[in-house]
């Protein structure tokens, strides 16, 4: 039987808030077992765009992405908070490993093709582009690989890439070598019925259910692009996948999904 792997997802609400990135941190540092953190960060980087006087472009809520973006996004995630991050958790004890996807080609995208929408420098995965056997040996090592949203075409050309999209496809690409939870964290509890009650989290979700809400608009925004990405990890073999709240990933009020 496979060993068990835990893939952890924060975003840029939890990372923008020291006290909760360490509350997250130190509760990360208590999970067992071998784990790998992703991370994004859209929140601060927007901030920092918009103090360089670009503009923040957002479409379906994915970064357009020009080259003086592309420069900015690879000093925030791949320099200053994945570094952050990584000292956050080495503060804890924990061997952290920072890498973007062209670190020891670990990620490696298409730019997505010019539609309707022209992204720019954004990078499209799939499965093969997982080195696999590299997050492999550094798991088998012991260390905590810390993944940021910058991959790379294997050209030169660094990519920008949704954080939530690099956690489900690590998740599927390592399903066949582990028995993978994939655990997308956020401010909230979980999924809610109700976004403004705090209260009225879905303990489970189907693709049925998911479908009916999203029609009634009872999920919206940021939520449903995660939640494609987790229910198509669901589907490619991944055994778990749950929604929660960053501040509580060791407590038992969640989202779980499920197939079904
Ligand atoms: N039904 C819902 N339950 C929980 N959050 C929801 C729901 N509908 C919309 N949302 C929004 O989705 C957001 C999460 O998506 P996003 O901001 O992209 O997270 P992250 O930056 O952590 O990836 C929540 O902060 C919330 O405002
Ligand atoms: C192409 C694209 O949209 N990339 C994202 C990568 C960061 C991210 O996903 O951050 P969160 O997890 O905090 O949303 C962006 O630049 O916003």
């Amino acid at each position: 039987m496979n060993d068990a792997l835990k893939i952890f997802k924060i975003g840029g609400g939890i990372i923008d808030e020291p006290a909760q990135l360490r509350v997250f941190l130190r509760e990360l540092s208590r999970v067992p077992g071998p784990k790998v953190l992703v991370h994004g960060g859209g929140k601060g980087a927007s901030d920092m765009l918009r103090a360089l006087g670009i503009a923040p472009q957002l479409v379906d809520g994915r970064r357009i992405t020009d080259a003086a973006t592309l420069d900015i996004v690879t000093m925030f995630y791949a320099g200053k908070t994945n570094k952050q991050i990584v000292a956050g958790l080495q503060r804890e004890g924990v061997n952290a490993l920072g890498l973007s996807g062209a670190d020891g080609n670990l990620i490696r995208a298409q730019k997505r093709p010019v539609t309707e929408v022209d992204y720019g420098f954004v990078g499209d995965l799939t499965e093969a582009g997982i080195n696999t056997g590299l997050l492999r040996q550094l798991l088998g090592a012991g260390l905590l690989p810390v993944c940021c949203a910058i991959t790379h075409d294997g050209q030169g050309q660094l990519l920008n890439t949704n954080a939530d999209t690099i956690a489900s496809t690590l998740a599927r690409a390592l399903a066949p070598h582990y028995r993978v939870a994939l655990h997308y964290c956020f401010e909230k509890d979980g999924v809610l019925l109700d976004v403004n009650d705090p209260a009225s989290v879905l303990p489970r979700l189907t693709p049925g259910q998911y479908q009916e809400l999203k029609a009634s608009g009872a999920i919206a925004a940021g939520m449903l692009p995660k939640l494609d990405n987790a229910f198509a990890a669901l589907a490619a073999g991944v055994e778990q996948v749950v929604i929660e709240n960053a501040l509580n990933i060791n407590e038992t009020t969640k989202t779980v999904l499920c197939p079904s």
